[in-house]
């Protein structure tokens, strides 16, 4: 099920899109460091010299070299990022976009003064068996996909969860009754280590201060190193991305109407590693690769819950589409439960209601999509609104595509960590017949009591 990419054929031009951004990732960097006159003058000086300080491969190198934006652009650069390599020999833009058609200059230049090149023979429409791209968006799940979406994981992500147990204090009384919670996911997490976790977390002012806002941000890089949030970066492993493949969602979300932020270099906060840490306890190494997936609940107007359940919903379609290697695939929803942090409210805690949002969430989240946000400010405390992040894992599953309602594995609440209520619930698709044989989710909720 190949991705719509009809502008691939598009005669004469490449469309630079996630796939070719990932594969020019440095030489469009490099290409950006030569906005700085100091660099520029280090280039010139000596190039080879120069571009020992990138990894850039054999061929990108060589065309940089030969100035060759043919190939430059093959090899994933894009005009904006290699215009700086050109202004750096003194080219123009004219000069520049002439030396990739194969006319000389002054043949390039008369062609536009006498009105440019003609779109007559030199559109896709042109070519026998064109058909526009679909714009349907699927409403069932794709059973044989290779990347099969086997479980969502809910939990808080307290940083203050994570400073215990950096600091060795889980079996202290107050936090060994939060990590006892945690005990049964840690057992299954051993047994159903996924492929690749997509993380979906909110940044607290960490990789994104008030100079940017992006509402959703899909972390499309290849390693995210832990933050310093003021105490010092936690003693835990960076995270390992994977490129490839949160191209892919980028690529497919992106064509499904929803403007994702794309970033490929930023620092993860406690929102992201504390539950790596929950699940996954103290290692060398995280076990999983991970895509970050963060949404703003910092700065007003946030997004609605319907909003990420609709999100959920365009990411299912995207992990179905994926015609790469056989992929287990964990959704993962984490903030909330309810509390505040800030002013004279601070320390509001609504077991009720984060129950009530715990049962709608297994049994109705369509339902949940009409709580407006201030429901969750009112009702949860004005940092419980991190809670409309579940509703992404949520909106991706089995049952929200005409499939079978999860299973609930496991289900854990307890107040307080610090100043907030722990949520933390597993649910599980019905495991897919290819995935049967291995498979060893059982519920243990009688064993609990919930
Ligand atoms: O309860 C707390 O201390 C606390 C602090 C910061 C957070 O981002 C959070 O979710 C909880």
């Amino acid at each position: 099920m190949a991705l719509d990419k009809p502008y691939k054929d598009v005669p004469g031009t490449t469309i630079y899109d996630a796939e070719q951004a990932r594969k020019g990732y440095h030489l469009n960097q490099f290409a950006m460091s030569l906005m700085k006159p100091e660099n520029r003058g280090r280039f010139l000086a000596d190039q080879e010299a120069y571009l020992d300080e990138w990894p850039l491969n054999a061929v990108q190198r060589q065309a940089v070299l030969d100035m060759d934006l043919n190939t430059m652009i093959a090899e994933g650069g894009n005009i904006y990022f290699l215009s700086k390599i050109g202004a750096t020999h003194g080219l123009s833009f004219q000069q520049m976009a002439g030396s990739m058609t194969g006319m000389s200059e002054a043949a390039y230049r008369d062609m536009m003064i006498g009105g440019g090149r003609r779109p007559e023979g030199n559109r896709l429409k042109d070519l026998d068996g064109w058909t526009p791209p679909s714009t349907e968006k699927a409403t069932t799940f794709r059973p044989d996909a290779p990347a099969t979406y086997t479980s969502a994981l809910f939990t808080s992500h307290v940083p203050a969860i994570g400073a215990a147990m950096d600091l060795g204090k889980t079996e202290e009384p107050y936090w060994k009754k939060v990590f006892d919670g945690y005990e049964w996911t840690r057992k299954w997490a051993k047994e159903n280590t996924p492929d690749v976790v997509i993380l979906v977390y909110n940044d607290h002012a960490t990789a994104f201060d008030a100079s940017i806002i992006p509402t959703f941000v899909l972390g499309t890089g290849a390693e995210y190193p832990v933050a310093d949030e003021g105490y010092g970066p936690r003693p835990v492993p960076d995270v390992k991305g994977y490129p490839e493949f949160a191209a892919h969602l980028a690529q497919s979300i992106i064509q499904d109407d929803f403007d994702l932020t794309l970033v490929n270099e930023m620092v993860v906060d406690h929102g992201l590693t504390v539950p790596l840490s929950l699940v996954y306890g103290d290692v060398e190494e995280w076990p999983v690769k991970v895509i970050p997936l963060a949404v703003n609940v910092v700065q007003y107007p946030v997004p609605s819950g319907r909003r990420c359940y609709e999100l959920g919903k365009a990411l299912r379609r995207a992990i179905d589409k994926w015609d790469g290697e056989q992929l287990n695939v964990q959704i993962w929803g984490t903030g909330g439960m309810s509390h505040q942090l800030q002013g004279p409210r601070a320390g509001l805690i609504n077991k009720e209601w984060d129950n009530a949002f715990l049962d709608h969430l297994i049994a109705d989240p369509l339902g949940l999509t009409e709580w407006p946000h201030m429901e969750y400010v009112d009702e949860a405390g004005s940092e419980g609104i991190e809670l409309v992040d579940w509703l992404i894992a949520r909106g991706a599953m089995d049952d929200q595509f005409g499939g079978q309602s999860p299973e609930v594995d496991h289900r854990f609440y307890h107040v307080p960590a610090s100043n907030t209520a722990v949520g933390h619930l597993v649910i599980s698709n019905p495991v897919a017949p290819h995935l049967a044989a291995t498979a060893s989710v059982s519920s243990h909720l009688e064993e609990v009591g919930a």
